[in-house]
């Protein structure tokens, strides 16, 4: 029933469940509840509202979820009806009433319910809850040790930023067993969306990626936007994205990303195809369906074989012209992009978000000697890099197996410094790329101690790219690495 009291669905089930349809077409208002209430007979007396009643309740944000009870002769009996509360000191959820027959239910309906969203909407203003931008809960379950899931959430939590998404609230599950339904369970999912009701979240982002069979599950259990890992950095790439090659690699690998995600239509998929803040990929986003995400993909695939005819030219043209490539390489956010600046006296886009960087450029760089090379800013890496990523950016990244040197740069600052050169190492043993030589260069010294220059970063180059410190060093073990590298040179 809608606000008004208008019956808008009857829904039958048997005698132990019903299957609540798709009630997308019921938006939410600003206190953010559906404007619906679920009335349903539960048959046979002393049957209150069970654990999937409220989960529901909750999942779907229904203004309320009532069950009347019918005995053997068909007669109404109690009526059992529940609310979700504001939050309140003892963490409850929601209140259950009972009455002892439909006649006898006194609650005035409408003031009830707009006292509630009035409420939540007070609570949700303290916080700050603004219009425009994505709010995310970002959850993370696994079974490692505490120090792992920080970092993993951490890391989360800078990629939702370089996504312009908030984050609202982080969750941390343990679970020795991942549900194969839905990843946590279903009274954990309700939690993280009760708490997501009253910090105005729009989005849940899951730190580990989703199967197909999860995505959907979890779409189709709660109304907030749901994605993995693996979509928040395709999102990012697609804000980043600005050459129309870099632009194609990016829908494609959204795309193949979420073909198996596609199963049927209706609001679940809208959900999983919105990407954050309608950046999903595709032109028309309610409507596509499986067949016509194929045409595209093999649409974009022609498009993509040209251009990257074109860029094997150039390859080729550059190689005729027989300068060196040296390659700078490294974790994203490292500093890649602002060393090239310094080098080169170039002005390409630095900042202070994760990936930065899509469209690869090269800037010249000469030793005094009159040595020049092709100095090449390229894509940050990221542990656990989505395969479908990889694959998309292969034309790109093979211009990698071109060059002479590597400039490994690496956030010396970071806290996590050693596992982000390790995993930049696995990326380039992946990619077949283990024997082209490495000059390490630890980047941002100005933020450490000298003191804390040790680990890995003893016998690297040192340099502070921001504040042109180490640089003469540098350009010297460049040249002299490039020249070991290349005797003929
Ligand atoms: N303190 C300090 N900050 C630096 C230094 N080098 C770069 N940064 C900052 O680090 C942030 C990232 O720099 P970028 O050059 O964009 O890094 P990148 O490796 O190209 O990053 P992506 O392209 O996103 O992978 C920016 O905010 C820079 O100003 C440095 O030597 N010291
Ligand atoms: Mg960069």
């Amino acid at each position: 029933m809608d606000r008004a009291g208008f019956v808008r669905r009857v829904l039958v089930g048997d005698h132990t469940s019903i299957l609540i349809p798709d009630l997308s077409a019921w938006r939410r208002g600003g206190g953010g509840l559906r404007g619906l209430r679920c009335l349903h007979t539960h048959l046979g007396p002393g049957r209150g509202l069970d654990t999937e009643d409220l989960t529901d309740l909750a999942l779907l944000r229904l203004d309320a979820m009532a069950a009347v009870e019918v005995g053997e002769t068909g007669h109404a009996g109690a009526v059992h009806f529940a609310a979700l509360l504001p939050p309140n000191p003892d963490g409850r959820q929601w209140d259950v009433q009972t009455y002892p027959h439909p006649a006898a239910v006194d609650l005035p309906f409408d003031a009830f319910v707009r006292e509630l969203e009035g409420e939540i909407r007070r609570i949700q203003g303290a916080r700050d809850v603004e219009g425009q931008e994505e709010r995310a809960i970002l959850v993370h379950a696994g079974g490692g040790p505490r120090h792992e899931a920080e970092r993993s959430l951490a890391e989360l939590a800078e990629l939702a930023r370089s996504a312009n998404v908030r984050v609202v609230k982080t969750v941390w599950q343990r679970v020795t067993r991942y549900h194969p339904a839905h990843l946590i369970g279903r009274g954990k999912l309700r939690e993280v969306l009760m708490e997501g009701l009253y910090l105005g979240a729009t989005l849940v982002v899951f730190d580990q990626d989703l199967t197909p069979v999860q995505a959907n599950n979890i779409a189709r259990m709660m109304d907030l936007k749901v994605i993995d890992r693996t979509q928040l950095i395709l999102d990012i790439f697609a804000r980043r994205a600005r050459s129309r090659e870099g632009k194609i690699q990016v829908e494609l690998a959204q795309l193949r990303y979420l073909l198996p995600r596609l199963v049927g239509r209706g609001t679940a998929m809208s959900r999983l195809m919105g990407g954050i803040g309608g950046r999903g990929p595709g032109e028309t986003q309610l409507e596509v369906d499986r067949r016509r995400v194929k045409q595209r993909i093999a649409g974009l695939e022609r498009e993509l074989r040209a251009l990257r005819k074109g860029r094997r030219e150039r390859r080729k043209h550059r190689a005729r012209r027989g300068l060196p490539v040296v390659s700078i390489i490294g974790y994203t956010n490292a500093g890649k992009s602002t060393l090239l600046n310094r080098l080169t006296g170039s002005d390409v886009l630095a900042e202070d978000r994760l990936f930065a960087t899509l469209d690869p450029t090269s800037r010249r760089l000469s030793s005094p000697e009159g040595t020049t090379v092709l100095l090449a800013d390229t894509v940050g890496f990221i542990r656990h890099m989505p395969r479908d990523l990889r694959v998309a950016f292969r034309a790109t990244l093979e211009e990698l197996a071109d060059a002479a040197l590597f400039l490994h740069v690496v956030d010396a600052a970071s806290p996590y410094r050693a596992e982000e050169i390790a995993a930049v190492e696995r990326i380039l043993d992946e990619m077949g790329l283990q024997d082209v030589p490495r000059l390490l260069v630890c980047n941002k010294v100005d933020l450490l101690d000298p003191g804390r220059i040790n680990g890995p970063c003893r016998g690297a180059v040192l340099v502070s790219a921001l504040e042109g410190r180490g640089l003469d060093e540098l350009r010297t073990r460049l040249f002299a690495a490039l020249r070991a590298a290349r005797p003929a040179a």
